[in-house]
């Protein structure tokens, strides 16, 4: 699913009235009716409506979605956020309509508000849309105050009103959502973490846009889904054998962080890597031998941390280095040789990273097509220090072209930059995998990806994807709470054939 910003989003709804033809009018009803069959299947009789309305488009669904339940006999009260303008003409035409029906709507003027709402009101949140220009400020920010101290189930229509789709709206008032029942496609607002406390759950509502549009139009965001994804798995061939499918090396481990080594080993051979050798420390050599007898291990000359070179590196299909490995003086500088000398594209994670962000001048050496996976603070780290997730964005998609790399940003929607400047974001993994290991095990299915043959980018997509679908299936069966990332590692046996 395309992810459109603020200004193809108008320009789509333009499209549409255009070329279907339909009225503004007409499809804003189709927005509406979709909003209107959504609240109907939540079984919210007993309930009373307040919807609250700004005077803009995003208001004018809220006066169609009010008559629609006035209509079907629901409890409603209409409140408009009084701007002293006329509203636009489609909030108009809907406020006339509505006038037909009911006396019972309210303007609100005064910073003095004193609307009462109760556990059992389900708030309707049509005040602002994608029109927002500016922080909510005085009676709009004092409404928004007012709405989120109550209790009651807030529904926010296209977006959180005070949310801007493109950009940080950190420290604005901005209503909390239960539910965001947004128009046709995710906006970037709403898959960022930092808007996470706001959004509740998201659906998508299908207004029927004009396809047209999409076809018309080059898009640089987009959500990953089964079918891309699918289109990225190869299935294997009958007549394959291991040396089909590479050889992978990790580059793992230092004393007390063996396991950062096991994880990734044990997910490089659940993630189809026809062979798997790793390097560690010599601490790590029976722990490895013993919980990983399908790997072949092979030993630093140091006996708690990487100081030398595992041997002759192109032999390997595929090299994914940094999980546990430390940053002693020692592990520096192979890093440092192997950014330096490599010319295969690597996978970089963990404390490898936190190498680079020491010697910031590797990072224009590191092989073209590498994939690193920082999460938030280890991309800070390596690119300098962001106040909010967008610009962190917007660095990623600068970083990964300049440097020839794929840059995955961890988070709750990870975000796979490339150095075509196109932006996913996966729509796979929970909470629960906000524990320690999750990324040794994302480093594993990767380095086992690329080993396979697939292109860097394909690699990171499917891999990420892969990741969050076997975290997805640990919580389902183990819960997010207690599952840990030895369970993900387990659960990518199931994972696969959902792909298939
Ligand atoms: N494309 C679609 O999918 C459809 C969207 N629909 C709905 O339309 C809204 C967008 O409507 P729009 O009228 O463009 O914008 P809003 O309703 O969000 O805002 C209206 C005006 O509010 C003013 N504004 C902006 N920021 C503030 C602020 N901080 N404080 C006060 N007022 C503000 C601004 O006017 P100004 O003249 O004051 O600049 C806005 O123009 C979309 O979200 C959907 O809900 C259609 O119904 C169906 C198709
Ligand atoms: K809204």
């Amino acid at each position: 699913m395309q992810i459109l910003s603020r200004e193809q989003i108008q320009a789509w709804d333009q499209y549409t009235i255009y070329n279907e033809p339909i009225r503004s009018v007409d499809l804003m009803e189709r927005a509406a009716t979709c909003c209107f069959d959504w609240i109907r299947a939540q079984h919210w009789r007993g309930h009373s409506f307040k919807i609250f309305c700004g005077k803009g488009n995003n208001g004018g669904d809220g006066l169609a979605i009010a008559r629609m339940l006035l209509q079907a006999g629901f409890s409603t009260i209409i409140y408009i956020l009084e701007n002293g303008r006329p509203g636009s003409p489609d909030f108009q035409e809907n406020l006339q309509r509505l006038h037909e029906i009911t006396t019972d709507i309210h303007f609100i003027q005064s910073e003095n508000i004193v609307i009462s709402i109760t556990e059992t009101d389900i708030i309707i949140d049509a005040l602002f849309g994608s029109g927002l220009n500016k922080p909510l400020s005085g009676i709009a920010a004092l409404l928004v105050e007012h709405i989120n101290s109550a209790h009651a189930i807030v529904v926010s229509i296209d977006v959180p009103s005070g949310l801007f789709l493109d950009k940080s709206s950190k420290g604005h008032p901005i209503i909390v959502a239960d539910h965001t029942l947004t128009f046709q496609v995710y906006k970037l607002c709403l898959l960022v973490q930092e808007n996470a406390p706001y959004i509740g759950r998201i659906h998508i509502l299908d207004i029927q846009l004009h396809p047209g549009f999409l076809k018309d139009n080059i898009f640089h965001k987009e959500l990953t889904e089964p079918a891309l994804i699918r289109s990225i798995f190869k299935p294997r061939n009958e007549f394959s054998h291991k040396g089909n499918f590479g050889h992978a090396l990790l580059i793992t481990g230092s004393y007390g962080k063996i396991g950062a080594a096991v994880l990734a080993t044990r997910a490089c051979m659940r993630s189809g890597a026809g062979l798997t050798t790793v390097f560690v420390p010599r601490c790590g050599y029976s722990i490895l031998q013993s919980v990983a007898p399908e790997a072949m291990v092979m030993t630093d000359e140091n006996d708690e941390h990487l100081s030398s070179l595992p041997g002759d590196l192109d032999k390997y299909a595929a090299i994914g280095i940094g999980p546990g490995i430390g940053t002693e003086e020692a592990t520096q500088k192979m890093v440092s040789f192997i950014a330096r000398r490599y010319t295969m594209p690597l996978v970089i994670d963990a404390d490898a990273l936190n190498i680079l962000s020491l010697h910031k001048e590797l990072l224009t050496h590191i092989p073209a097509d590498s994939i690193l996976t920082p999460h938030p603070k280890e991309f800070d780290r390596l690119f300098g220090d962001h106040t909010n997730d967008f610009d962190r964005l917007s660095t990623a998609t600068a970083k990964a072209a300049e440097l020839k790399c794929i840059i995955v940003l961890k988070g709750h929607h990870t975000i796979i930059a490339t150095p075509g400047r196109q932006i996913f974001f996966n729509n796979t993994g929970n909470a629960g995998m906000a524990k320690g290991g999750s990324g040794d095990v994302l480093t594993g299915i990767l380095t086992a990806l690329r080993a396979q043959g697939y292109e860097s980018e394909k690699a990171a997509i499917l891999g990420v994807y892969i990741h969050g679908l076997a975290g997805d299936l640990a919580a389902s069966k183990l819960s997010m709470e207690s599952m840990l990332a030895s369970d993900i590692i387990e659960a990518i046996s199931l994972a696969f054939p959902q792909i298939y």
